[in-house]
């Protein structure tokens, strides 16, 4: 792939300095000795901003060390990560966690929301962990665009799994983060549920002008999002512009046929 590859339609000849995530050779291996997993195999890309980009592969391919390591959520062997023009990779643990902080949202397949906390507490906690302000109008205005405006004192067991996605979806807004990743949002919910989130998500990266990547092993999911890159043992195999689910499936169905094909 060359540096400005997916999402390179929206941005024709935009230079790495736009784009949002940009990742040079990254390796990382897991375990040690007899039972090191190279989990990622020197991964090039680089994503423009205001791009909805799906992660896809075969399990074990890689695709959720590739959105850890892309988020700073650990560290990579070699290589380099940088979101929007900045590199992650560099300085020690307190420097990563406030570049995190101040860049990055993430939302987990199983919400990891705080129980004993409301869906407001839950919302504004990353900006609490920052030292931020917490402006009251802008947590009811970012759960209102989650459609949870009226469910601020409830907390996460009297919510539905949908529901617990939102707020997990507010949560990683509420910041204004650079790019938000996603491993696997939907992978707990029922249809109706799923496609809520993933037109939040689409909204965050229409309307909002944010980056977003997601992990998904859904086709229909994945034709949500501008772009699909394909993973197989830790490295790129392709990429897919305009997704159908369709054609997803189709090349998932043959991703070990042209694993250095397309990219
Ligand atoms: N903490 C870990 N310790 C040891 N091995 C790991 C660890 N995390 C991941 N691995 C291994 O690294 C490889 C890539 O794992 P990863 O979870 O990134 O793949 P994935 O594509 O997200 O898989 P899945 O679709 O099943 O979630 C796999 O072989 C996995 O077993």
């Amino acid at each position: 792939m060359t540096m400005t590859g997916v999402g390179a339609r929206r941005a024709r000849g935009a230079g790495p300095a736009a784009q949002a995530l940009r990742l040079v050779k990254v390796t990382k291996t897991h375990g040690s000795d007899g039972g090191a997993v190279r989990a990622l195999d020197g991964v090039t890309l680089g994503l423009e901003r205001g791009t909805f980009t799906a992660v896809m592969g075969p399990s074990g391919s890689g695709k959720s060390t590739l959105l850890r390591c892309a988020a700073g959520l650990e560290r990579p062997d070699a290589g380099i990560v940088m979101v929007d023009g900045e590199e992650l990779s560099g300085g020690d643990e307190a420097a990563l966690t406030r570049f995190r902080r101040e860049r990055i949202g993430f939302v987990f397949q199983q919400y990891n929301l705080l129980e004993t906390l409301t869906v407001a507490q839950n919302t504004v906690l990353p900006l609490r962990l920052a030292g931020r302000r917490v402006d009251r109008r802008r947590v009811r205005e970012v759960l209102d665009s989650v459609g949870l405006g009226d469910r601020l004192g409830h907390r996460p067991d009297q919510l539905s799994g949908g529901q617990r996605q939102r707020v997990a979806i507010a949560r990683a807004l509420v910041t204004e983060p650079r790019v938000v990743f996603a491993d696997e949002p939907t992978g707990a919910l029922d249809t109706r549920s799923a496609r809520d989130v993933l037109r939040l998500l689409g909204d965050a990266v229409r309307v909002h002008g944010r980056t977003v990547v997601m992990v998904t092993h859904d086709p229909v999911a994945a034709s949500w999002a501008d772009s699909v890159l394909f993973l197989a043992d830790g490295r790129l195999a392709g990429t897919l512009h305009e997704p159908t689910a369709d054609a997803v499936a189709e090349r998932l169905a043959h991703l070990g046929d042209d694993v250095t094909a397309g990219v």
